[in-house]
């Protein structure tokens, strides 16, 4: 569950985030909006990349906004970026098993542990590749395994379809919508691919100008005339 209440960030005086107050709960949410409605900052904020000019954030009933990034990242607040981190010269394995060494993990099993990640986000079989041979799909995919190391709480994705073809988003989509059962964390996807939301998310926010223009379940927030417009185009 994420809390928002009354959230402001402002960069120079512009508010990127206006007096935004929102309550997540579905396991996997979507953020839709225009370019430049605050969906990036409002994942920044929650991965503590930038800070709040006013209001609260709870996640599972925790105050995030005092926490270091690091201290969110143990926490179980991961986030992936829309341009893949992932270390060109190690093998998947070894970018995977590297976040170990920053999150609280269970030291029994740990090598079936990360095989589980592997084998869940189809990278078992380039196990032992190393990063700068991967296609754009594996480098994604590394991410995803990489916000699945340790006990994650939250996942927050940033634009992951972007460039994929349908084939590869409809595996990104099986993924995505399988991590609350078997993982245990919430999911808060941002995509512009509204199909992708349609398909993964079962409740949606749509910010747009730093506020929130709408939320609830997905397929409602899609047929608001407001989103439409501002949104959608129509
Ligand atoms: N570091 C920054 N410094 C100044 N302004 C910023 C900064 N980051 C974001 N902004 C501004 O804040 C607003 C929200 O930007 P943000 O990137 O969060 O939007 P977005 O919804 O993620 O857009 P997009 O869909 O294009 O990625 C924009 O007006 C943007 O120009």
């Amino acid at each position: 569950m994420i809390e928002l209440n009354q959230v402001s960030v402002a960069f120079w005086g512009v508010k990127a985030i206006d007096g935004l107050t929102a309550s997540l709960s579905a396991p996997v949410c979507g953020l839709i909006g225009p370019n430049g409605a605050g969906k990036t900052t409002l994942v920044n904020l929650l991965s503590g990349l930038v800070s709040a000019a006013e209001g609260t954030v709870h996640v599972q009933g925790t105050p995030l906004l005092g926490m270091k990034p690091i201290a969110r990242v143990r926490f179980g607040v991961r986030r992936s970026f829309q341009t893949e981190q992932v270390v060109e010269d190690l093998s998947v394995w070894d970018n995977v098993r590297a976040v170990l060494d920053h999150v609280p993990h269970e030291r029994a099993n740990l090598q079936a542990q990360l095989a589980e990640i592997l084998a869940y986000t189809g990278l078992s079989s380039v196990a032992t590749r190393p990063g700068q041979q991967l296609n754009l799909f594996q480098r994604r995919m590394v991410e995803v395994a990489k916000a699945l190391v340790g006990k994650p709480k939250l996942l927050l994705f940033d634009e992951p379809g972007a460039g994929l073809t349908e084939q590869e988003s409809q595996l990104l989509r099986a993924a995505i919508v399988g991590i609350p059962a078997r993982f245990g964390a919430q999911v808060l996807l941002i995509d512009h691919d509204v199909d992708l939301i349609k398909a993964t998310c079962t409740q949606t926010l749509v910010m747009d100008f730093g506020r929130r223009l709408a939320l609830g379940p997905t397929a409602e927030v899609l047929e608001d005339p407001d989103v439409r417009r501002a949104y959608l185009g129509t």
